[in-house]
């Protein structure tokens, strides 16, 4: 496109022969001029190029959120789970109980990083906080959009529209500063001292490792990545489940049968819950958050089968094509959790194997893999299997011809940095009596 050679992965053996088995050459990211330059000052770490900054601040991010530092935060983790089950049930019991539970996903998911990165929590979506954070999220998103890059890869384009978009950028530049400034002195001024992310983050600053700037961006990265995946994958999941009530009966039937009625499911469940891993694995095939991947780059040139790869590629990980690819998937348009069965290892662990036996792409690939790919599954099992656990979710749309609810339209999709569904009205019915006890109990 333009001056730029855009070379687009959709097939698994590419996948894995060229970001996971060269992933020395193809894990950087495109230079981005106005995103990365110039709003994130180049600190931002998921933009980043594949440098020694990057090596540098790897490990800091996956202390942060990688394997070990999900096990520490699993209790905040499941309490967050329990609140979102709690809001859904009050939300449903109301008088008009036809539900659009995109705010519930985003709460919990913005709930979890708040508490990781400041300690402090959101009461509900009323909260200044959370208003403060969405009108922020969607200035920032609206911004970056692809169309606004478009000078990326026509630089001449610089000369006409950038400086209407140049100064765009840098009042937005202002308020991310401003709100993560914020978020760090109060931090800085907790008497208290609590544990969180922004203090382990200070420390690296009294060590002289990173400067408060690296605190804005990275705060900022974990903000963005962290709530808007989650939840935009809860919303697509309960949207699938609405259509099917059949694989949700499979569900509750594995839920009866493990669980019981008398307690949530918690994390120690997912290895004896093979329908819902399933249902789960499938969602982030079917309808997952990010159709194009956050797009890698190779400095060097190479060949490949044949062919040359220029230097300064940009090689996009064409996920919505792979995962709607026929041969790899029979039947691809159809959301059928018993594709997965069988397979018991987690998507971090299958994203570290050979390409073959990977379920899905929707944690990327190589060494630009989510670095929070352990936190991303624990918390969707915990999403899934209490939403499954708590109610039977019935589709309220209007009635078609037919007399029946119209299928929630799934091939319609808001795509954006990440890809939401058009917006939906359902039912979450509480399941058995004993819903309210161990909610509220
Ligand atoms: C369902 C949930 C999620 C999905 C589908 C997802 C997907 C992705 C994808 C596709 C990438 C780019 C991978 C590549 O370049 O090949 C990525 C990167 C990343 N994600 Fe996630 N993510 C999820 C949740 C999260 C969460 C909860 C966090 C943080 C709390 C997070 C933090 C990151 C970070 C820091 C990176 C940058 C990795 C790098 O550039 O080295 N993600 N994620």
């Amino acid at each position: 496109m333009g001056q730029q050679c855009w070379i687009i992965l959709t097939g698994d053996k590419v996948i894995g022969d060229l970001l996971q088995k060269r992933g020395g050459k193809y894990s950087s990211r495109p230079p981005n001029y106005y995103f990365y330059q110039i709003l994130t000052r180049s600190k931002g770490f998921i933009n980043g190029p594949y440098n020694e900054r990057y090596k540098m601040l790897a490990p800091i991010m996956l202390e942060l959120l990688g394997q070990r530092a999900v096990k520490e935060n699993s209790d905040l983790i499941d309490s967050q789970f329990c609140i979102l089950m709690q809001n859904l049930y009050r939300a449903s019991m109301s008088t008009d109980c036809n539900l659009y539970p995109k705010y519930y996903f985003q709460l919990a998911s913005l709930n979890i990083i708040t508490i990781l990165c400041l300690a402090k929590s959101i009461k509900d979506v009323e909260d200044p906080f959370y208003k403060e954070f969405e009108i922020f999220t969607k200035s920032y998103l609206e911004l970056i959009k692809i169309t606004n890059r478009l000078s990326d890869f026509f630089p001449i384009l610089r000369l006409f529209s950038g400086n209407k978009l140049y100064y765009r950028v840098i009042k937005e530049r202002r308020i991310i500063e401003a709100f993560y400034g914020r978020l760090i002195e109060e931090v800085k001024n907790d008497s208290e001292e609590k544990p969180c992310f922004i203090r382990r983050l200070l420390h690296k600053v009294d060590e002289k490792i990173l400067d408060e700037l690296d605190i804005v961006y990275l705060t900022n990265d974990i903000f963005l990545a962290g709530t808007e995946t989650v939840s935009s994958s809860l919303t697509w999941i309960t949207a699938a489940l609405a259509n099917n009530p059949q694989i949700q009966y499979k569900a509750h039937q594995e839920l009866d049968q493990i669980i019981g009625h008398s307690r949530l499911p918690s994390a120690s469940d997912e290895p004896n819950m093979p329908y819902i891993r399933a249902i789960i694995k499938e969602s982030q095939r079917y309808c997952g958050p990010i159709y194009l991947g956050v797009p890698h780059y190779n400095e060097e040139e190479d060949e490949y089968n044949g062919y040359h790869i220029p230097a300064n590629s940009v090689i996009v990980l064409n996920q919505y094509g792979i995962h709607m690819d026929g041969r790899r998937y029979e039947n691809p348009k159809e959301f059928k959790p018993e594709r997965f069965f069988g397979i018991t290892e987690s998507s971090a662990v299958l994203a570290n194997g050979n390409y073959q036996n990977r379920d899905h792409f929707g944690f990327g690939a190589g060494r630009r893999l989510c670095t929070a790919v352990h936190m991303a599954e624990l918390e969707l099992f915990l999403g899934i299997s209490r939403l499954l656990w708590c109610f039977k979710i019935e589709n309220a749309s209007p009635l078609g011809k037919d007399g029946k609810p119209t299928p929630i339209d799934l091939e319609k999709a808001y795509v954006g940095a990440t890809v939401w569904p058009e917006k939906y009205q359902i039912k979450f019915i509480k399941r058995h009596d004993n819903v309210e006890n161990v909610l509220f109990g």
